[in-house]
């Protein structure tokens, strides 16, 4: 066994332990990086990239079909294959940047091995005992499996094994109706595959309602069945013919079925308990300053059961970095970060829904709306639907949701509000240009002031007497 003495370990080669490695090889310190599957983690391989790889190659096989004439559309075998040809390409473009060479070229020392601990103090990779100054653990989640009676007898897919899939399902149950399943969903029905998604609660439980239901109504549009409100009891069937039971007793039927149910943290083998960190249902327990029970060691990203977005891990190595180099106290805040689901409409969130704002600030909140209609690039473009929300208190955003195209790229801008404790007036007040998408919030920032000044007494007054005594 070779002994070696790291200043930082970080166990995950993923989005949380890629940003760590870099950051603190670049400023200087000596680390060592143990992944014991793919470099670059879900993100790269099953996740993020491929997800919305696939989302575009349907979006443009969806445009292709619309504009053929009938019965001259493409081959659906061959534009699945293709689409999935698309994913393979974008992973393998992107690969370089999450690679050994490069982590070893920013002087990073890389072990492609499992990391497990062994004591408070140690961790065994492969044929390494490493005791290091300091642990990062970002092990990541992987697909939720629960104990659903037959599950474990029928063939099932995950996001670890769709994107191996060359040929189209012939139909696709998708259980759950969560952000990876419905982007999955509308992938496969732009690819021309029949889609149920069979939920439990309602889809996009975390989402405000009204714009969850623009979603689900151009979701129905295209063709998916949805069933809400219908949790899974039983799965049985063979391979191309799966039977899905709802509690209530309905039955779906489909040629595979893809489990989209959420995710568990990956902390099995890690040896824990030999390092005295504990874990609960959810993940690893981290403080504010996500420092486990062991103070030598720290988790980041999805391992911690938190909000489980590559930003979020990104974000969190920051904080780490500033702590375990620096050892200068930081902390971890959520209420800044947004989330984006990136179906068409895409749904996009900062801060606190509307639901939420109620709650913690009562008839202090005041809600105000645009709709996309009402923004002229939507209408030049014949885009639609969607909605901006702004959730606002004396003056200042406590939450933002948009629906629509491109809520993605909208939500930044209310990110950095937010960040910043900034005032509405900032946003209303910016000069953008004419016309954009970007003027639905200033349009929207804007709503919060127009009622204090068109139905203001108080100010018609005193214009009526400013032009009294203008010459
Ligand atoms: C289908 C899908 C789509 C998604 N789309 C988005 C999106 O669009 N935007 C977004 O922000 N987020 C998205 N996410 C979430 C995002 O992928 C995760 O939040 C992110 O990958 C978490 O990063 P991480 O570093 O915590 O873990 P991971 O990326 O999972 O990396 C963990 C790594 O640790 C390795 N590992 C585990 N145990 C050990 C061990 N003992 N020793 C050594 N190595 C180990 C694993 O092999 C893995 O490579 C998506 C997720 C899924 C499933
Ligand atoms: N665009 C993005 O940023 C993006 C995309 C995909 C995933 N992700 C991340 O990955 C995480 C996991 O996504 P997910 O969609 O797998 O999980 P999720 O927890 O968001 O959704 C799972 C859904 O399954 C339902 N469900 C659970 N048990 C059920 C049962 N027995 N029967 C029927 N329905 C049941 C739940 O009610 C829930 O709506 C997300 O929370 C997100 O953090 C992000």
């Amino acid at each position: 066994m070779k002994r070696l003495t790291p200043d930082l370990l970080v166990i995950g080669a993923g989005s949380g332990g890629l940003s760590v490695a870099a950051g603190a090889a670049q400023m200087g310190a000596d680390v060592i990086l143990l992944e014991g599957h793919r470099m670059g983690g879900d993100c790269l391989n099953y996740g993020c990239v491929p997800s919305k790889a696939l989302l575009s190659a349907a979006r443009r096989a969806a445009v292709l079909r619309q504009g053929a004439a009938p019965g001259t559309g493409g081959d659906p075998v061959a534009e699945y294959t293709a689409a999935m040809a698309h994913v393979a390409e974008v992973i393998a473009r992107i690969a370089p940047h999450d690679s050994v060479e490069r982590f070893e070229s920013l002087g990073v020392r890389v072990i492609r091995a499992w990391g497990r601990f062994i004591s408070p103090r140690e961790v065994v990779a492969g044929d390494h005992v490493i005791r290091p100054r300091r642990v990062v653990i970002a092990t990541g989640a992987a697909p939720l499996v629960p104990d659903i009676p037959g599950l474990a007898e029928v063939p099932y897919l995950t996001n670890e094994t769709l994107f191996d899939l060359r040929h189209p399902p012939e139909h696709l149950l998708i259980a759950g109706g969560g952000p990876v399943g419905l982007e999955m969903a509308q992938a496969h029905l732009r690819l021309g595959v029949p889609v149920t998604v069979i939920e439990g609660d309602r889809l996009l439980g975390r989402e405000d309602p009204e714009l969850a239901a623009l979603l689900s109504d151009r979701l129905r549009a295209e063709g998916a069945e949805i069933v809400e409100a219908a949790r899974i009891a039983r799965v049985a069937g063979t391979a191309g013919d799966i039977h899905v039971e709802t509690e209530a007793g309905a039955t779906y039927g489909g040629s595979h079925l893809l489990l989209a149910l959420g995710r568990r943290a990956r902390t099995d083998g890690l040896g824990l308990e030999a390092a005295g960190i504990t874990a609960n249902g959810r993940g690893i327990r981290t403080d504010a300053r996500l420092r486990t029970g062991n103070r030598r060691v720290y988790a980041i990203g999805d391992v911690t059961g938190g909000a489980q977005f590559t930003h979020v891990a990104g974000y969190q190595a920051g904080v780490v970095l500033r702590a375990a180099l620096f050892a200068l106290p930081s902390r971890a805040r959520s209420d800044h970060i947004p989330r984006v689901t990136y179906t068409d409409p895409e749904i996009a969130q900062v801060g606190m829904t509307e639901a939420e704002a109620r709650a913690a600030h009562g008839a202090r909140l005041e809600v105000h709306r645009v709709d996309l209609a009402q923004n002229d690039r939507a209408v030049a473009e014949g885009l639609g639907p969607g909605m901006i929300k702004l959730m606002a208190v004396r003056g200042r955003p406590v939450g933002v949701s948009i629906a629509g195209p491109q809520a993605g790229e909208l939500i930044g801008i209310w990110a950095l509000a937010l960040a910043r404790g900034m005032k509405l007036s900032a946003i209303a007040g910016l000069v953008l240009p004419y016309p954009t998408l970007g003027e639905l919030n200033k349009r929207v920032a804007g709503a919060y002031f127009s009622a204090r000044l068109f139905d203001n007494e108080t100010v018609k007054r005193l214009v009526r007497a400013v032009q009294h005594m203008l010459p």
